[in-house]
This record gives C-alpha cells, structure tokens and sequence, in this order.
C-alpha cells in the first residue's frame, strides 16, 4: 500500500507520521511520533497503529548549541525509521516549511530551485527553517526517488484583508515584503475543518478566535473558517510570550540596546528567541511542565506573563473579528495545561466567557460554563494530517503516479 511521510519540524520537536493514501488519504496514521524536548531533555515517543509504542531518551550532543540538538534529533529519527520499517510503499515526504514569504502561497513541489529560494527566508525563521530545510536535503539524499512536498505555516494568513497584513511602514517596504505573514498556518487549517463539527455550524462559521500554545505560541482570529487577524507578523518573535520568545516587544528596548549595551543584531537574536519567553522570565525552563511543577515564585510569574498577555492580545483579536463566538485551545500547552487555560478565561469575563472548572480538569472537548456566552472548546492540533492531505492533493495536481491507486 502506498503513503506519505510527514515531517513537522517545530522549535523544540521533530514530529513525524506515515499515512496510508490508499484507497484514500487515511484519518489516522500507519505510525506517527516525535522527538519533544530538543535542547531541554530530548525524547522521542512513537506509536505504531497496533498499539505498540517506542520511547527512548537521546542523550545531549557533544556540542550544547540548539543547532546540534536539532542536528542529532534529526539524525535519530532518520536511524530509527530506518530500522522501524513498515510494509508500506512510500510514494512521498510532505514537510511543514515554516515560512513561504511572498512567493508562495500554497503547497508546492519542492525543487532544489524552490529550496534554494526558501534558504533565503531563514533569517526570518531563524528557529523553524533551517531545520525544515534540513529535512528536506536529507530525505533527498536518502530517498531521491520520493516526491517531495512543503506545505507552508503562512499561507492560512493569506485570506487577511490588507490592513492587517501591513506595518505602518513606508510603501515600499511594505512592497518590499516587509509585512505581517503570520505563523502556524497548518494547525489553523487543520482547527478551522474541525469548528463546525465542534462548535456547531453557526458558532463555527461565527468569530472564533484560535490560541495555539506551544512551545511557539500565536493566536488567529477567523470568521467563516478563514484567517481574519494574527499575533505574529513578519516572523515567529512577534506577539504572545513563548518558550524562548519574547513575543511583542518596544521596538525602542531593541534601540536602546543596541545604542547602550553594544548589542549586535546577533546578540539580539539569540536574545529575542532563545534566551527570553518562560525561559528568561523564569530564569528555570522554556517547558511550561517545568514551570507548572515548580514552586519558585520566578516561575510562577512567567506563567503568569505568559496567560496575561494572551488575555491582552485576545481583546485585540475580538476587535479584529467584531466579537467572539467562541475560544479554541490546542498546541502542546492549549490541549494539555488547564492551568493555563483556566487563568486565560479568568481574563474573559469581560466577553462573556465562563470556565466549567471540572471539564477543564479533566481536558474535555468543551470546557464553557453553561451559563457562558462563549463557547470555549480544546480541539487537539493535527500539521501531520495537513501535511499529509496537501501532500496528496499536490501529487494528484502534478498528475504524480503516486496518487494512482
Ligand atoms: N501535559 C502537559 N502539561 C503542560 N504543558 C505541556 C504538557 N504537554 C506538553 N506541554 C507543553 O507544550 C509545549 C510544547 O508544545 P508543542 O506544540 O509540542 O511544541 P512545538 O511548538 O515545538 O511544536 C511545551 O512547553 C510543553 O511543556
Ligand atoms: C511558528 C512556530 O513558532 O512554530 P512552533 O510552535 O512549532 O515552534
Ligand atoms: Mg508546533
């Protein structure tokens, strides 16, 4: 039976799944897993559609850079799924590609000249794209023979009216391509073709806004499915606080450090994404399991950064879609912390937003107060179901033979 591999490469994880596509794209996949934790305690977990499971624990690499915490992980799962084979033909490897810029929209073949345009977007994906593209050169190395695919994080965004996707720039910087993309675009398409089945068709088609808290976290407002508005702009630091992210920052802060403090835009960089978020609040973790179990009051206050200023930048996306039908939790920490959620919604009163507290406890599908005005729902985020399908409706488009039954 032929399939699809998937590779999702996030800021702390290497996500990968393998998807029968006969005699259609299936629900649920021949295998799926990741590799969590990379450059904190990296581990990786899969699971075999019979059940059975795999966990090992990677130890650290000789060098402590995240570059060589993504290098080994990825060498790990190459190895592991090299040795975990299945009976299944692979026809394809569909990747998350984290940004796409101006040029590309949709999901697309990936040529070496594709990749060769996509190498320059790294320096505004510093986390995601260098290790996107890793995978890609080293699944054609391996495996010439598969069709390869990138499904892009901004192309969801792209359905924004202008304004929202402008900087109060001068025009030809806008033109220029300096504009708010916005990020996360597979987990939103993926949430936006779950709403009417969890919300109900009106409340789905109605303004929802969606927070995806992970170790990068943004949130999008949407009105009929569609992106209307997002916390992340020009790239992945802007908006909410994350792991290591510092989210929305005074553009004078970044001034008067480099003014002040001699910082160069490198020691910016690794500042803006690595050295703040939870990480630098805390001073102890980017893992908000870390901080949870803690009882250090530094850690305390970075998960409480962390959920006041989504409380804030949920105003902004309720204005953007002139109200809130209802509230979508997923991402590693939306799916997984009622804590977080719990302190999110105490935010929201103003809205009309109320919290069973049981059904947050215990992770239900709906987690609002019955006598709440919003719906507030936990929908479990699924890239590799996405990369999967656009994978296989960009073969069938090529008039690939590996979408031929
Ligand atoms: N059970 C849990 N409770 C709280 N936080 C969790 C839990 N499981 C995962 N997380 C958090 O989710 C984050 C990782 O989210 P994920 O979406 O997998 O990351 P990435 O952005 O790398 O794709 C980490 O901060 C982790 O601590
Ligand atoms: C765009 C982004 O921040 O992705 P992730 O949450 O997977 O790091
Ligand atoms: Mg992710």
């Amino acid at each position: 039976m032929k399939a699809i591999l998937t590779f999702n490469a996030g800021s702390s994880s290497l996500k990968f799944a393998l998807y029968p596509i006969e005699p259609a794209l299936a629900d649920t996949p021949e295998m799926v897993g990741q590799i969590e934790g990379i450059g904190v305690h990296a581990r990786l977990h899969a699971r075999m559609r019979s059940g059975e499971t795999f966990d090992t624990d990677i130890p650290p690499p000789a060098k402590d850079t995240l570059e060589a915490h993504h290098r080994q992980a990825l060498d790990t799962l190459l190895v592991w799924l090299r040795d975990h084979q299945t009976d299944m033909t692979l026809v394809a490897a569909g990747h998350r590609i984290v940004h796409g810029g101006k040029r590309y929209s949709a999901p697309m073949r990936l040529t070496g000249d594709v990749l060769m345009k996509l190498d320059g977007y790294v320096p505004l994906a510093p986390l995601h794209q260098p290790h996107n593209l890793r995978v890609v050169r080293a699944v054609a190395r391996l495996m010439p023979e598969l069709e390869q695919v990138g499904c892009f994080d901004t192309a969801f965004h792209r359905s924004q009216p202008e304004v929202a996707q402008m900087f109060a720039l001068p025009r030809a910087l806008t033109e220029a391509g300096i504009r708010r993309y916005g990020f996360h675009g597979l987990s939103y398409d993926f949430i936006a073709r779950q709403l009417e089945s969890a919300l109900g068709a009106e409340r789905g088609r109605g303004g929802v806004v969606v927070a995806h808290l992970g170790n990068g976290a943004s949130m999008c407002a949407m009105r009929d499915g569609k992106s209307v508005a997002s916390t992340m702009g020009f790239t992945a630091v802007d908006g909410l606080m994350m792991g290591t992210r510092t989210g929305s920052i005074d553009p004078g802060v970044l001034l008067y450090l480099m003014d002040q403090k001699g910082m160069d835009s490198a020691a910016l960089t690794r500042l803006l994404y690595k050295e703040s978020g939870l990480l630098g609040v805390s001073g102890i973790s980017s893992d908000m399991r870390d901080l949870l179990a803690s009882t250090a009051p530094e850690a305390r206050e970075a998960v409480d950064l962390f959920c006041y200023r989504i409380g804030r930048e949920l105003g902004s996306m309720a204005a953007a879609i002139g109200g809130v039908d209802a509230i979508v939790f997923t991402g590693g920490i939306g799916e997984h912390a009622a804590e977080v959620r719990r302190q999110v919604i105490d935010q929201t009163v103003w809205l009309g937003a109320t919290l069973d507290g049981e059904a947050n406890d215990n992770h239900a599908a709906r987690i609002e107060a019955a006598d709440s005005r919003v719906a507030i729902a936990v929908i479990p985020t699924n890239e590799e179901w996405m990369i999967a399908r656009h994978t296989v409706d960009v073969l069938a488009a090529i008039g690939s033979t590996a979408t031929e039954a």
